[in-house]
């Protein structure tokens, strides 16, 4: 049995090209779903690793088995609905970043529903991992998400929540709501800057830490190119972000997460577990998609220095 689980909605990804002389362009397929990106960000760096949630019986379906098989991630606990389709998303960059455009109503995943929760597979994992994305694609998932959490606690299974607010899936109120509630029941707290932003008001790290603090233990912030700042109620550290020749920061998020929690698992402490995620996000940033520049262990020991 997998010690880390993710839970959530993978989905194919096509992501925008530079455009040719010409001014076509060309979309790069690839996979995405930020929790499938942790997943298969964990797996790179040793950790064992297995997905939660439904697909289609369709070809992009078929496409993530063949994905997780490669990337050895246990996909025993992912559900075929031949009644319904795998999302799709469109990745376009403009100046001000990327930009996702969603085809993901009624799909499989958010067909989800609570009695399809693999208790006895969270009951024998370590960590059980989620995000605001598992919760806003539909009220079955959302409730879905509540139970794997309210088995985790029970099993005393740790749960790890990225807040991943995509404000075109769900109101602004109440995804603060349902995403404040599950951190509330969480151990370890991924918000992003701008996520916390927009769901609290507040601007300063420091704040928006103080803030995830009242709800959970540990909280690591992720502040983009900045870095992050991990705390926990007695200690905080701020580690700057690496340069890098950044061309597309999709799952960048997605990386972090999947990458500290594996270093979580193999004993690291927070700060530890958070300087190496920060690397393995950093280069995560260096190549297009969500999934194709994850890097594996070598290639963030290396920008590390270690
Ligand atoms: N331009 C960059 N240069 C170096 N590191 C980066 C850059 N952008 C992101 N990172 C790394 O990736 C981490 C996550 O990025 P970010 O804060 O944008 O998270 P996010 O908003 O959750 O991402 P996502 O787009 O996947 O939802 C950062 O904490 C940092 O470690
Ligand atoms: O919207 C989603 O479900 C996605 O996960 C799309 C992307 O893969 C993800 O947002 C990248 O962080």
């Amino acid at each position: 049995m997998p010690d880390l689980l993710c839970m959530g909605e993978p989905m194919l990804e096509f992501n925008q090209q530079p455009a040719g002389p010409d001014g076509r362009r060309l979309y790069l397929e690839g996979h995405g779903g930020d929790t499938s990106n942790a997943a298969i960000a964990a797996a790179r760096q040793g950790a064992s690793v297995g997905y939660v949630g439904a697909i289609g019986a369709d070809g992009p379906g078929e496409s993530f088995l063949a994905l997780w098989a490669r990337e050895g991630v246990d996909a025993s606990t992912v559900l075929r609905n031949p009644a319904a389709p795998t999302g799709i998303y469109l990745v376009t960059h403009d100046a001000r970043g990327h930009h996702f455009t969603f085809y993901r109503s009624g799909s499989a995943a958010a067909r989800y529903r609570p009695e399809d929760v693999p208790e006895a597979a969270i009951r024998a994992a370590r960590i059980l991992h989620l995000s605001g994305i598992s919760q806003a694609i539909s009220e079955t998932a959302c409730d879905a998400a509540f139970r794997a959490i309210a088995i985790a606690r029970e099993a005393g299974v740790r749960i790890s929540y990225d807040t991943n607010l995509r404000l075109r899936l769900w109101p602004a109120a109440r995804a603060a709501a349902v995403i404040h509630a599950a951190i509330a029941m969480a151990d370890i707290a991924l918000p992003s800057l701008e996520d916390a932003t927009a769901l609290t008001g507040l601007t300063e790290p420091d704040a928006v830490a103080d803030f995830y603090l009242r709800l959970c233990p540990l909280v690591v912030l992720k502040c983009g190119a900045a870095g992050c700042l991990v705390a926990t109620r007695e200690a905080r550290a701020r580690i700057p972000g690496h340069r890098v020749a950044t061309v597309d920061a999709t799952g960048a998020g997605d990386a972090f997460a999947g990458a500290f929690l594996a270093r979580t698992l193999a004993g690291d402490a927070p700060e530890e577990a958070a300087r190496y995620a920060n690397a393995a996000a950093a280069l995560a940033t260096t190549g297009y998609g969500a999934v194709a520049p994850i890097p594996r262990a070598e290639a963030v020991r290396g920008l590390l220095g270690a």
